[in-house]
């Protein structure tokens, strides 16, 4: 059977022999520590045999709650910031229709979903209040802590709507509760007004908890496979767990993203050439950002929509400062085969493509791309997807957390907490004038003059 791969192979010139047999004894130590569960953050693993251990139970009231959202509402509101929101949002954009929210209810079947609480933006919030309008809607509000503001805005705006359109009662019955299991603002609310409740398990944080709840049920409701999905990371997390480096795709990405930051490459570029993939890359994003970005260490991961920015950020990637490696994700199958058409007349010059598909143009563009920058100094991973469905992207999903466990383990730092997105929260808070927060709010004031 195909599988995600890790292919290496263009970025040879940058990297020799040696240094990939030394790099794989130091993967093989990492990861070692994280199936020992003896390394730095070891409470928060939970996510490495979710796939294969999860709650039953609840999985299938996540199926029974998606079936009845698809049944009484037309639009689902996808509530939460972070980890609770960029899983699910990758996942539906990568796997359902590449105008979800636009085809017709006969092509696409299920509720329209958009998201919100992932700024604290009122313009946003407004316009989306009129999408809604006056059809029938429901609300997952996704919050591991319970506590987060700009969540916890958005929330209680929809809450109030909905309170107001259903009546408390029914309200209560439209609204989806995702948090932990005991502690928190949301589980009190939820507990206290009868909300139907999903958990996110303590040992599991936030931007590796796409598998539970926190990306199944609006990934569910969407009309995607979440069993297919749960099989796809099975299979990536066998992959990850017993195969020894040469054949393990995971490691070697971790072991050859370390060759070459150690080597001056601190920006990796995560790029695709399917518009479908840019949430993929935004998840990516915080599960690497805020897993390796600590200590001053880390690569900075950046992400590039291709052929798009080709012609924008292009310029940069294959002239500007040369602090970055690229890892392109192809999609090997497209989903879709559109022809280019001959003309009787070639007034755009383009009949030397009639009878040629998009997607073969397309990886030409990918292919002269990879080298152009690997002329560039910019070396090239790739990393290949056999086709768009749930298995694949599960696996992909597995692919990543794993590989992210490993190399934050090789650089030193604890990979699964994020100090460091406290201190704008305690200076909003203090702005703000929230209770307990005085002592700095003048001393941030002054500052602000
Ligand atoms: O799920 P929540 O507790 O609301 O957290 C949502 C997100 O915001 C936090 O500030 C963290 O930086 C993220 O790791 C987290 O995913």
């Amino acid at each position: 059977m195909e599988k995600i791969t890790f292919d290496y192979s263009k970025a040879a010139g940058f990297i020799s022999d040696e240094e990939v047999t030394y790099m794989s004894k130091l993967v093989e130590d990492a990861k070692k520590q994280l199936l020992d569960r003896n390394g730095a953050g070891n409470d928060f693993l939970g996510w490495l045999d979710l796939p294969v251990d999860y709650d039953k139970e609840e999985f299938t009231r996540i199926k029974k709650a998606a079936e009845k959202i698809q049944g009484d509402s037309e639009v689902l509101i996808v509530i939460g910031i972070g980890g609770s929101y960029l899983g699910a949002r990758a996942a539906i954009e990568f796997l359902r229709h590449g105008f979800y929210n636009n085809v017709s209810k006969e092509i696409r079947k299920t509720p329209e979903i958009y998201y919100c609480g992932n700024s604290i933006s009122g313009t946003y919030l407004q316009g989306l209040i009129d999408v809604v309008g006056d059809r029938d809607f429901s609300v997952n509000i996704i919050s591991k802590s319970g506590t987060t503001t700009e969540p916890a805005i958005a929330f209680r705006i929809f809450k109030e709507m909905l309170e107001k359109k259903y009546g408390k009662a029914e309200a209560a019955k439209r609204i989806y509760a995702t948090t932990d299991k005991a502690k928190g603002a949301l589980k009190n609310l939820a507990t206290e007004e009868g909300y139907e409740t999903f958990v996110v398990p303590d040992d599991v944080g936030g931007r590796f908890s796409v598998l539970t709840a926190v990306g199944l049920l609006p990934i569910a409701v969407s009309g995607a496979d979440i069993d297919k999905l749960m099989e796809g990371a099975a299979e990536g997390r066998k992959l990850a767990l017993e195969q020894k480096f040469e054949e393990n795709d995971a490691l070697k990405y971790a072991a050859l993203r370390n060759i070459l930051l150690r080597k001056g490459k601190s920006v990796e570029i995560l790029a695709n050439y399917e518009p479908s993939l840019h949430y993929v890359s935004e998840w990516w994003k915080q599960l690497y950002g805020e897993s390796e970005g600590k200590d001053q260490k880390g690569l900075f991961p950046a992400s590039v929509d291709l052929t798009t920015d080709l012609h924008s950020m292009g310029q940069f990637i294959q002239d500007g400062s040369r602090i970055m490696f690229e890892t392109v994700m192809n999609v090997e199958k497209s989903r879709c085969e559109v022809t280019i058409q001959k003309e009787d007349v070639d007034l755009d010059g383009l009949n030397y493509l009639a009878g040629k598909t998009m997607d073969f143009v397309n990886k030409s563009a990918m292919n002269g791309t990879i080298l152009a920058h690997t002329d560039g100094n910019v070396p090239n991973f790739m990393v290949k997807i056999p086709e768009q469905n749930e298995f694949y992207l599960g696996e992909l999903f597995y692919f990543f957390e794993f590989a992210c466990g490993v190399s934050g383990y090789l650089l030193g730092i604890n990979p699964f907490n994020q100090p460091g997105v406290e201190s704008y929260k305690k200076n909003m808070f203090a702005l703000l004038g929230k209770p307990g927060y005085e002592d700095a709010r003048e001393a941030l004031l002054n500052r602000l003059k």
